[in-house]
């Protein structure tokens, strides 16, 4: 009694070791919904296409190298039946000669196939990246927004090599497997039909058994690329905040936090790899209680005289050879399941369709002349339940300047996002030069428009890029210049390589006001009809506000211009000035009118005016 209470106990603990960490739902990174292995190919088959006369050399290959192996077993029933047995010397050079030719012809298969295989795969996941990389660029801000960074790294490089391992290595090794299981079957048969039959009578077992893993395996895989996915998410939020991380003395938090993201992993990483580890010694038992059975038999078979012995011999070489695919073939299951856990996350995201999307007989627009309108405009972020711009209306034309002010949260840049047709409004429109946003290319849209953002983009490359980005085939007279009339010239060429020099990640190793003069230069370059400017000088103190303010009165001359900024101060000048409050136009009007009507603007101006001049404290 005891004993089976023991054995109770042991299965118990067997059953929880072997048991994947269910996911809790609702974490950083969701689990992306399940698809079949027929739809996963069906949906990446395509990026193998124009490889396939490569990939069909390679599965040529790779069934030239069964072919070669048993080749090699049989001569080694020769060699101990016509040479060794009868100790006849007149085959054993034929024979050399032979296993030099067949391993000289091996290594010519086994080099073009691992060439050639790679080749194909590589190229497989250099398209199919790209093209990923293409989507998500295609896809509407504001599904990018929700999305963490780290994840989509995590399936841009993890995942996508998921999908090629079954895809491409996998069906190879399948098809591999699948003949040479044929061929050794057929020499098994051909030396001894009835040892043939016995020596199968293990294969239903390793399936059975293939079987019972494969399933556990494919929960604890899909565990593994979530966790995957949120330790890349955890990573990219937490280095990408440094500043804000040090400056609270948050580092041992977060490490914490990543820590344990990583302790879901290596959980999940821990079952597969017991489930792995347990299947090849079960496997191992299952082959070698194959091969006694075949030795016993044999040896019967031998006495008997229905078999050489070099009949033996190669029998248990070909069953040796026939066991590897076979348990061969239940490995890859488990890799067809961490590969369609990958294939999931992925067609995740190739599924999702732009939100805002280009007409399909778009209206022409060249370079505008800039009269913008907004039309009775209502815009709702998706899950939010009140509006962030409701009923706006005003309109702008070239020359002119239009200031959006107002609390945080107003609407000011959800106002400056429809303008760039980041979204479309629920309700009114949007048109520049009467075209309606909508009828329009999102390209063609934003060729007209040049953006100055409240944190400047700067990528991590050289001051130069980062100047041309905004119209790459500017000549260098046309950069300079831009740069001189963004008053960022001089800063330029005092850094240690001019204009050769790199800004780092997020242009952080330039100071705020720099960076801002640089996404001047940038949309100076850029020469579109239209500006948008965000919150230019926020973050900046006065001095280096006002460097940056005249280069700005420099750009915004015969353009269209839309300033959104909290400082009164910098748009008085503006031909009209809207105050925005909970995304409806409180009060409109140029500063002289909007002083007169000593609303909510003029006190506001009144209040920041008398901050401006208070006296500044000096430092103890
Ligand atoms: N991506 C988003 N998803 C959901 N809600 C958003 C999103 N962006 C902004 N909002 C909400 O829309 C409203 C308007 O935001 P908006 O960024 O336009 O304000 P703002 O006036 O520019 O503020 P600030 O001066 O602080 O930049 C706010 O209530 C904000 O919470």
């Amino acid at each position: 009694m005891r004993a089976m209470t023991r054995i109770f106990a042991f299965l118990a603990r067997l059953r929880a070791l072997l048991a994947v960490p269910t996911p809790e739902s609702g974490g950083l990174v969701e689990q992306a919904p399940v698809v079949g292995v027929r739809e996963i190919f069906r949906r990446f088959w395509p990026y193998a296409r124009p490889y396939r006369w490569w990939w069909a050399l390679v599965v040529l290959l790779v069934l030239v190298g069964p072919v070669l192996d048993t080749v090699t077993i049989w001569l080694f029933k020769i060699l101990v039946d016509e040479v060794l047995v009868p100790r006849d010397f007149e085959l054993f050079f034929a024979l050399g000669g032979a296993y030099l030719g067949i391993t000289v012809l091996s290594g010519i298969v086994g080099f073009t196939d691992e060439y050639v295989s790679t080749w194909v795969a590589e190229r497989f996941l250099l398209d199919l990246r790209t093209d990923l990389f293409g989507h998500l660029h295609g896809l509407s801000i504001g599904f990018l927004d929700r999305r963490k960074i780290g994840d989509m790294l995590s399936r841009l490089t993890g995942d996508v090599y998921a999908i090629e391992n079954l895809v491409l290595s996998g069906t190879i090794q399948a098809l591999s497997y699948l003949f040479k299981i044929v061929l050794f079957t057929g020499a098994l048969f051909v030396l001894s039909w009835r040892l043939a039959v016995v020596s199968l009578i293990a294969v239903p077992a390793f399936w059975a058994s293939a079987r019972y893993f494969s399933r556990r395996i494919k929960a604890a895989s899909r565990e593994k690329r979530r966790r995957s996915g949120t330790i890349g998410a955890v990573a990219e939020e937490s280095l990408s905040n440094a500043s804000l991380v040090k400056a609270y003395g948050r580092e041992s938090a977060e490490t914490d936090r990543f820590h344990r993201e990583n302790l879901g992993s290596f959980a999940a990483e821990m079952v597969a790899t017991r489930l792995h580890a347990l299947f090849t010694p079960l496997i191992d038992l299952l082959e070698i209680g194959g091969v006694l059975l075949i030795v016993g038999l044999g040896t019967w078979e031998l006495s008997r005289g229905s078999i050489s012995l070099g009949g033996l011999l190669v029998f248990l070489g070909y069953l040796s050879q026939l066991y590897s695919p076979v348990r061969g073939f239940g490995r890859l299951t488990n890799t067809v399941y961490a590969a369609s856990a990958g294939a999931e996350r992925i067609i995740e995201l190739l599924d999702q369709v732009p939100e805002v999307r280009d007409p399909v007989r778009p209206r022409g627009l060249g370079r505008v002349h800039g009269d913008v309108v907004f039309d009775d405009v209502s815009f709702r972020y998706p899950s939010t339940d009140c509006d962030a711009v409701h009923r706006i209306s005003f309109d702008v034309h070239s020359g002119q300047t239009i200031a959006l002010v107002g609390a945080s949260g107003s609407g000011k840049s959800t106002t400056g996002k429809l303008l760039l047709r980041f979204y479309d409004p629920d309700s009114g429109a949007v048109t520049i030069d009467g075209v309606d946003l909508r009828e329009a290319e999102q390209q063609a849209v934003r060729r007209n428009i040049s953006v100055v953002l409240q944190d400047a983009l700067v990528v991590d490359d050289s001051v130069w890029e980062n100047i041309v980005w905004g119209r790459p085939d500017a000549t260098e007279r046309e950069v300079l210049e831009a740069a001189r009339s963004a008053d960022a010239h001089e800063f330029i060429t005092a850094l240690p390589d001019g204009y050769r020099t790199r800004v780092g990640a997020h242009g952080r190793l330039l100071s705020g006001g720099q960076r801002q003069r640089i996404a001047i230069a940038r949309a100076m370059l850029r020469d579109a009809p239209i500006l948008l400017l965000d919150e230019p000088t926020v973050g900046l103190d006065a001095a280096s506000s006002a460097r940056v303010l005249a280069p700005l009165r420099r750009l915004m001359v015969d353009r269209t211009s839309i300033v959104v900024s909290h400082n009164l101060i910098t748009v008085r000048d503006a031909n009209l000035i809207l105050l925005l409050d909970h995304g409806r136009i409180a009060e409109s009007g140029t500063h002289a009118e909007l002083m007169h009507r000593d609303g909510g603007y003029a006190s506001l101006y009144r209040l920041q005016q008398r901050d401006s001049t208070l006296p500044q404290r000096e430092p103890a």
